[in-house]
């Protein structure tokens, strides 16, 4: 059924298995994990269709409230415009749909040694502030029997980012997505990215960036992850 007009006056969806505990105060129901994005359970219910309905009518109102000229050929399709690109392309990851399949092969060259996918591009947006991140994600697994097609971590690393995020949670999404797919606990995430909201605004300080990293299994030891690191050049 749709929603009548705002998200935060839909119910949660009926057969939902998750507890009372996973309410929040107004009642709605949250994916809690200690690692994972807390995602409404009843923004599940709505297609990509009536998000982008929604999210144009609300767009709408900001840039009216902001005295824009709506009428002006240039600015009447920015609502739809930002509705379809926050739905379909940079808030994608938002829909567990979009999840990537992930090919796997045997490991029959019993190639024992880490792999790294280095430099992998990431653009995400600062949940605080809705503005970019910017930067590159390093990953490494060391295989437990499996190897994945490569392409599959750079679209690990895509899925996530695409989710209104802090740099925290995408390194540590990213690690147990890996970790889950590849039945390993050897992995290994760094990412170094720049964040629009510490350059562009407040503190307005475009010299920064900002290093995170976890470090699964056989990458605790010293041994390894200086192997890791010297690889990224760090
Ligand atoms: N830990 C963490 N903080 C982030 C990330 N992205 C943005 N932030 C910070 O989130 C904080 C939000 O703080 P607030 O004080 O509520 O926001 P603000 O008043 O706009 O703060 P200023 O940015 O200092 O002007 C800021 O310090 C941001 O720099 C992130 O990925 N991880
Ligand atoms: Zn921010």
């Amino acid at each position: 059924m749709k929603p009548n007009g705002i998200l935060l006056n839909t119910q949660p969806m009926a057969e939902t298995s998750f507890s009372e505990e996973n309410m929040d105060e107004n009642g709605h129901d949250h994916i809690l994990t200690s690692y994972d994005t807390p995602l409404r359970v009843d923004a599940f219910e709505m297609d990509d269709d009536l998000k982008i309905e929604l999210i144009e009518k609300h767009f709408r109102h900001i840039m009216e409230i902001m005295g824009l000229d709506l009428t002006d050929d240039s600015l009447k399709g920015t609502p739809r415009r930002v509705a379809k690109m926050y739905v379909k392309e940079i808030f994608s990851g938002m829909n567990p749909e979009n999840k990537p399949s992930i090919t796997l092969f045997d490991n029959k060259y019993k190639y024992d040694q880490m792999l790294v996918e280095k430099d992998i591009t990431v653009f995400s947006n600062c949940e605080h502030h809705f503005v970019p991140i910017h930067g590159k994600a390093h990953v490494a697994y060391i295989s437990s029997g499996k190897v994945i097609g490569l392409s599959k971590l750079n679209r690990i690393v895509h899925h996530y980012s695409k989710r209104p995020q802090v740099q925290e949670r995408l390194t540590v999404q990213i690690a147990n997505e890996l970790k889950e797919v590849l039945k390993t606990e050897d992995v290994a995430v760094v990412i170094d990215a720049q964040h629009m909201c510490v350059h562009s605004r407040g503190v307005q300080d475009t010299g920064s960036s900002t290093i995170t990293s976890y470090y699964g299994g056989k990458f605790e030891k010293e041994a390894t992850r200086r192997e890791f690191l010297s690889y990224l050049g760090m």
